[in-house]
């Protein structure tokens, strides 16, 4: 449900178009439904959508690839390392000019005036505060950011039997002239299932879903219900959203620019490529029996450790041939046709082998 303007932010982000960067996962203030993984939670980690962010090239890297028109800043709390926030922000508007759109998450309780003031100077386009259960705290927020030139909006979950918070938050938000309100359906994650049971919240019935039930409907009786009495955007962000709408669109916008010539593309933007595991021998002497005996295209070989990619479709002729194979390349191998995402860590989704 969208009832006003569409946030410029979630506009790019459904898109798929948004570079997610989570600036650090030290956060001091400790959400019981905080969702950020385990991995990353607490650890001053910086990342670039998948990518570990270790240099300023890592982060523009990872825009390129995936044609970003924009960038969401998260974490963690990312006004706990503000330098490190601004300096990211500084980074992109200096590569990718002032057009390219950038929003930042962060709780309520980080909101100061010097900190606003550094982000607002070096262009920050979208400010999403997450508000506290403490209205006093949110008030102070919001009257920090009163004459902010940025986009404001309040982004908060829909937890069930919780409708007064976000009437509290967008009637405050209606006041001090923020932009919006974002209410995000509530997501089981590894982090916080413990305690969404433990408060006796489940699942939607559905297989494919995270998200808690009653949480939808939270969200949409209080927008209603306070829909005549403001006048901001008010946006409800469904959880699969995030998942069917926003990966996958990124997925497809990065595939075409990470296929090596070997690698095929799927319909869904996935990468499909066959693969020779040599279990014992030189990978490289069966590259050389596949490029000069085989006269598989060299552009088409590609050595990776103890692996030799090809096309999948190579790998798929060979498979009834593969004892000659291993013969001619004095190599034992094994052999798969692989799906995985086009990301920087290459996750396997699906893998079959060709050859017991
Ligand atoms: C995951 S946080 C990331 C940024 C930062 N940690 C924060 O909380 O502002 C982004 C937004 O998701 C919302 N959120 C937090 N926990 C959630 C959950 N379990 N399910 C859905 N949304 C959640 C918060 O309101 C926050 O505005
Ligand atoms: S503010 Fe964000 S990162 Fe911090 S505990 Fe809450 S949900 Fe987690």
């Amino acid at each position: 449900m969208v009832r006003g303007a569409f946030p410029k932010g979630c506009r790019l982000c459904v898109c798929g178009a948004k570079l997610v960067v989570f600036v650090t996962g030290v956060c001091n203030r400790g959400c019981w439904y905080c969702p950020v993984s385990p991995r990353k939670k607490g650890s001053d980690v910086s990342f670039a959508n998948e990518r570990p962010i270790r240099s300023e090239r890592d982060l523009v890297k990872e825009a390129e690839l995936m044609d970003a028109e924009g960038a969401s800043l998260t974490g963690g709390d990312p006004l706990t390392r503000l330098e490190r926030a601004v300096n990211i922000i500084r980074t992109l508007k200096d590569e990718f000019g002032d057009d390219f759109h950038i929003h930042l998450y962060a709780p309520a309780e980080s909101v100061r005036e010097g900190a606003i003031e550094e982000l607002d100077g070096v262009g920050l386009d979208e400010l999403r505060v997450h508000p506290s259960p403490d209205s006093t705290v949110n008030r102070r927020a919001a009257e920090v950011l009163e004459d902010s030139g940025m986009d404001l909006g309040f982004e908060m979950p829909a937890i069930p039997g919780e409708e007064n918070w976000i009437l509290e938050v967008a009637k405050l938000a209606d006041e001090y002239g923020f932009d919006f309100l974002n209410v995000n359906e509530l997501e089981f994650t590894e982090s916080n299932a413990e305690e969404l049971r433990r408060r006796r919240f489940e699942r939607v019935d559905d297989d494919l879903s995270d998200a808690v039930a009653g949480s939808e409907r939270t969200a949409l009786t209080a927008l209603s219900e306070v829909a005549n009495d403001v006048g901001i955007t008010l946006h409800y962000c469904p959880s699969e959203v995030k998942d069917a709408v926003q990966f996958r669109k990124r997925i497809k916008r990065m595939a075409k620019n990470v296929a090596r010539d070997h690698e095929e593309i799927d319909e869904e933007g996935l990468i499909v490529k066959g693969i020779f595991e040599v279990i014992s021998g030189d990978p490289e002497d069966l590259a050389d029996v596949l490029i000069n005996i085989l006269e598989v295209p060299e552009e088409w070989v590609y050595v990776d450790g103890s692996r030799v990619e090809t096309k999948p479709f190579v790998v798929d002729e060979l498979a009834d041939v593969l004892s000659d194979l291993e013969e001619a390349s004095r190599c034992e191998i094994r052999a798969w046709i692989i799906r995985e995402y086009p990301t920087w860590d290459r996750t396997v989704v699906e893998r079959w082998p060709v050859r017991g």
